[in-house]
């Protein structure tokens, strides 16, 4: 049972390492807001009893000394006046208190969802900036999970429930003290009763918390994972005709989470209902005490209406005392995994070590061998290869060789399980330094990443945030043969592409993408089967534009067709793992 408690004050310890200082800050004045707030409320239940006995009788005990020389300062000695000065003091005070409780629900709310921003925004960012090899074994819905519902899971389960935990705090042990004040044995049992309540029902439902924690964590990735599934393979779907198999795994997934947010959100409410019925069985066993022992209605009347208002106003901050910590229970899991990725290491540290990388001579392969486990076989072994600047390579091999692989470990996204890859036999390339490498580096694969955005904007990615370059825009769009399609467009190159290049054909995404690898004018183009899609007219002349540009621009080029290959300097095959030139194809 500790555990999940344990589990709470590491988040918490965890989450508020991240505050920015100016956060840290935020957060502090908001402690000093709930402590104001607290006092305004003691001004509440403090002047109900003087008023109502000044109501009831001008010469009533109630009335202090302090506010007999009060009334005596601003000359209301008539009964009508102290009546009135009394009525607006209490109205003030009453005024004063709902004053601070909004600025303080307002802060704690703003607060909390800018915090919410905050971590969605660098865990992002964390995981943008995780090496290749990290992102390939990570689900794509499970980081689309992270950074939505978990980090939501932050801001509704771990940082409202806290600071509406504190506020209650404080204002119920102000409050308390009031009431103390007034009546200390009434309040006391009263006080106890209503602990010994929400205590039984936080012992009773604490391993349902603890498991619905886990299953929501779980299931909410399982929702988008399904949704994504669904989505991504809607082709397939329609003409396979499986929506209501796919409709009914999700439908079955998004009960299961519903469930479980359901049985969390009912037992923090649930308490509420046996509290008020106590508080009330309280209040007519203490009216009927009071009456019992004192007749006198001029005293009675204000004490029971001081421990009403008492009352009213302390229930409620138990209530949200025990949802606020039910939420908390509800959320650790989700927390704890969202919390994992914002210590992930970030750029920052991976680019410390960097220095410039220069690309002048020549790519030297020595020894390459990659596996990409432990438990794996070696996908490449013990390759040796020089690509000087400036050449043209084509690189073969059947489906499933390593082509893709060992472009990958050229472009720097993973790293040699052995052997050396080298830029003009100096600088060798690892994960601190590939960032620097990737900039001489455009690299086009057969599927291209596209934006829901313009044609320009698609190819100017490079350029994204600053001007798009119109003339050398155009001048890649003739190169990939993009001109005649996009002069068809009644908006040209600012036609959108619909989400992932829906609008666009194979082949015209793929010259999409050797557009974006010119506009970025790299003097490494890596074509992975870029020219798949396209027919071999317009190949043909792609092709030739590609062997018209810069002689110092490399181009290492992957393709099954040996026409694709044709105007290559070297050709060379992956055969089980290794490398072999190849003369003739
Ligand atoms: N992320 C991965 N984890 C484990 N194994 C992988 C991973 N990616 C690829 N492989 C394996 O590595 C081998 C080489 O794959 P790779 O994609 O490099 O081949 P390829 O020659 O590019 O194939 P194709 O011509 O079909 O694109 C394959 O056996 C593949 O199953």
């Amino acid at each position: 049972m500790n555990n999940s408690d344990d589990t709470i004050s590491i988040n918490l310890v965890r989450l508020w390492r991240t505050f920015s200082h100016a956060r840290k800050k935020q957060f502090i004045a908001l402690i000093l807001l709930m402590v104001l707030c607290s006092f305004s409320e003691i001004l509440v239940i403090g002047s109900v009893v003087p008023f109502l006995a000044l109501i009831a009788n001008p010469n009533s005990n109630f009335m202090g000394s302090i506010a007999a020389s009060a009334l005596h300062v601003i000359s209301a000695t008539n009964i009508q006046d102290i009546r009135i000065v009394a009525s607006i003091f209490f109205a003030l005070s009453v005024l004063l208190a709902a004053i601070f409780r909004t600025i303080l629900a307002w802060a704690t709310t703003y607060f909390s969802f800018d915090l919410g921003a905050d971590l969605g925004q660098r865990i992002y960012r964390a995981i943008l900036n995780q090496p290749y090899s990290l992102h390939i074994n990570r689900s794509s819905s499970k980081v689309i999970d992270s950074i939505t519902n978990q980090v939501n899971g932050i801001v509704y389960g771990t940082t409202l429930p806290l600071l509406h935990l504190l506020s209650a705090t404080f204002l119920g042990l102000f409050i308390f003290g009031a009431l103390i004040l007034v009546d200390p044995t009434i309040t006391l049992i009263s006080f106890i009763g209503f602990c010994v309540i929400y205590l039984c029902a936080a012992l009773l439902t604490k391993n349902s918390l603890k498991r619905n924690s886990l299953f929501c964590a779980y299931e909410s990735h399982r929702v988008l994972q399904s949704l994504q599934e669904g989505m991504g393979g809607i082709r397939e779907i329609i003409i396979d005709g499986t929506q209501n198999i796919h409709a009914a795994t999700h439908s079955e997934i998004d009960l299961n989470l519903r469930r479980a947010q359901a049985s969390t959100l009912f037992i923090s409410l649930a308490p509420r209902y046996p509290v008020e019925a106590m508080a009330i069985i309280v209040m007519i066993g203490v009216a009927l005490t009071l009456s019992l022992g004192n007749s006198n209605a001029g005293e009675l009347i204000p004490k029971l209406a001081a421990m009403a208002l008492g009352a009213q106003r302390l229930l409620p901050l138990l209530q949200q005392t025990f949802s606020s910590w039910s939420s908390l229970q509800g959320a650790q899991h989700s927390v704890a995994e969202a919390l994992d990725l914002l210590d992930l290491p970030s750029e920052a540290s991976r680019l410390q070590s960097i220095g410039n990388i220069s690309f002048k001579r020549s790519i030297n392969i020595e020894r390459l061998a990659f596996r990409y486990a432990i438990d794996q076989p070696l996908v490449l072994k013990n390759i040796n290869l020089e690509i000087i600047k400036g050449s043209r390579v084509g690189l073969i091999g059947v489906t499933g060789s390593g082509k893709s692989t060992f472009l990958d470990l050229i472009m720097g996204l993973l790293e040699p399980t052995s052997g050396v890859i080298n830029i003009d036999g100096e600088e060798k390339i690892n994960l601190s330094n590939s960032r620097q490498w990737q900039r001489h580096i455009a690299h086009v694969p057969q599927n291209i990443f596209l934006l829901d955005r313009s044609i320009a904007e698609n190819i100017a990615m490079s350029d994204s945030g600053s001007q798009i370059d119109y003339i050398r825009l155009n001048r890649v769009i003739r190169q990939a043969s993009l001109e005649d399609y996009i002069n068809s467009l009644p908006d040209k190159f600012d036609t959108c592409v619909g989400e992932r290049g829906i609008r666009l054909s194979g082949g015209q995404r793929q010259r999409i993408g050797i557009a974006r690898a010119l506009y970025k004018g790299a003097d490494l183009i890596i074509l992975d089967e870029a020219t798949s899609a396209l027919d071999s007219e317009t190949e043909r002349a792609v092709i030739a534009e590609l062997d018209r540009i810069d002689n110092d621009v490399t181009i290492l080029m992957v393709s099954h067709r040996p026409e694709t290959l044709k105007s290559c300097n070297f050709i060379y095959e992956i055969k089980n793992g290794c490398l072999k030139e190849v003369k003739q194809i």
